[in-house]
């Protein structure tokens, strides 16, 4: 197959992960026979410095001419102070809302390799395999009005019926090809916006009859979490509540460098980037886990691509890398050896190369 990929690197960590996921799918084109058209363009911080915005007219041309599009991170210290239209997280927010990228999906599955490093009991840790669902395009981040005074700040939570249907409806294809339950978390307990959503859940699971469905609150799923996550296999929820929630899911894989995601629209076109953010602490240091750009990558290939082969080859090869004992800073308490970014990817290559690697796909969220 011939595809062109948007690549957005953005800022800080962002550029060395992207390399590395670049690196890995051009391997995959050699041993696959596919061609992969790289079309490099700015977001975030890095495109505030060159054009005074964070998501130029030309990054969206660029995207709106290519197959799928691959983003490194945004933001950083040097953008924090600036104004809210100035700031890199704003391109991202932008680019979302252009493309119609309402389904953000976050699979979160525990790594053999890397138990020792999750917060958590090995052996609650082990049997971890969820699938965040968070909507993307709307809620607290997008609602009007949103203005600021010196003495008071607004921002509006909004959702419509038909933008909850569609990212509910999501949730419930998805639990049909895993285990059969979506959980939806909510504040239904508070907030007008909750309880349009626990009512959307109620009326559309009369279309999915085999998927068992449970309400949530938040602060309680916040909990959960933590205390049992094998409980859930697809969450369900609202911008911010996901966002949130991502990050604490993120850390019982044992580090939030190995989370991946996708965030697609109805008709399968995407945009694949990891969980983390830009990491300033440790940018440009060749430190940087590169997992969750990889695994993003290899989720690009699944979901907008159909490339399952291709996708499980590059997972069954990230997690042979660790299986062998490397790892990279973020994971050093897993008592793995720790390398750097440049020297993992390089296993990772040599992984692919191999033609013994097993192509077995690890998550399940198609
Ligand atoms: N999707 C995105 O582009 C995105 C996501 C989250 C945060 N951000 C932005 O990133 C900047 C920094 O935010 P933050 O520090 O709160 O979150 P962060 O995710 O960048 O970093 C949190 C911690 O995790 C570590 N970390 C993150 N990714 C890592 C990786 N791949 N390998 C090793 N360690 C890793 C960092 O070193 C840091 O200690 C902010 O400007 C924020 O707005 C962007
Ligand atoms: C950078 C920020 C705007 C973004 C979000 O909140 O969606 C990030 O935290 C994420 O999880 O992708
Ligand atoms: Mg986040």
């Amino acid at each position: 197959m011939e595809k062109t990929i948007a690549v957005l690197p953005g800022d800080g960590i962002g550029p060395e992960v992207t390399k590395a996921a670049i690196k890995v799918l051009n391997s995959i084109a050699m041993r696959y026979g596919h061609t992969f058209h790289w079309k490099h363009a700015e977001i975030g911080g890095a495109a505030v410095d060159k054009y005074e915005v964070p998501l130029p007219q030309e990054t969206i041309d660029a995207c709106e001419a290519s197959d799928a599009i691959l983003l490194g991170a945004v933001g950083g210290p040097k953008w924090d102070q600036n104004a809210a239209h100035m700031r890199p997280e704003k391109g991202l927010l932008n680019i979302r809302k252009h493309f119609d990228l309402f389904a953000n999906i976050r699979p979160v599955k525990a790594v053999p390799a890397l138990l020792g490093s999750s917060p958590l009991k090995e052996e609650i840790a082990k049997q971890v395999d969820m699938v965040i669902v968070r909507e993307l395009t709307s809620g607290l981040y997008f609602g009007e009005p949103k203005q600021r005074s010196e003495d008071a700040a607004v921002d509006t939570l909004v959702y419509t019926r038909k933008e909850i249907e569609r990212i509910v409806d999501t949730a419930f294809e998805m639990a049909r090809n895993r285990r059969g339950k979506v959980t939806s978390v909510d504040k239904a307990n508070v907030l007008e916006t909750s309880k349009l959503w626990r009512q959307v859940v109620e009326e559309r699971k009369q279309e999915y009859p085999d998927v068992e469905v449970e309400h949530m609150l938040v602060d309680s799923a916040a909990m959960k979490l933590i205390t049992d996550p094998r409980a859930f296999d697809v969450i369900v929820t609202e911008n911010m509540f996901g966002d949130i929630l991502s990050d604490e899911a993120s850390v019982i894989t044992g580090s939030l460098g190995m989370l991946p995601s996708a965030s697609v629209r109805s008709d399968g076109f995407g945009l694949y980037e990891p969980v983390h953010g830009s990491a300033p602490d440790i940018a440009g240091q060749n430190k940087a886990n590169p997992s969750a750009a990889i695994l993003s990558a290899a989720m690009m290939l699944k979901q907008s691509f159909g490339m399952h082969a291709e996708a499980g080859a590059i997972e069954a090869a990230v997690m042979s890398v660790m299986d062998d004992g490397y790892c990279t800073g973020d994971l050093s308490a897993s008592g793995n050896k720790v390398v750097s970014t440049d020297r993992f990817v390089t296993k990772v290559i040599e992984e692919l190369e191999r033609e013994l690697v097993s192509e077995h796909i690890m998550y399940s969220y198609v």
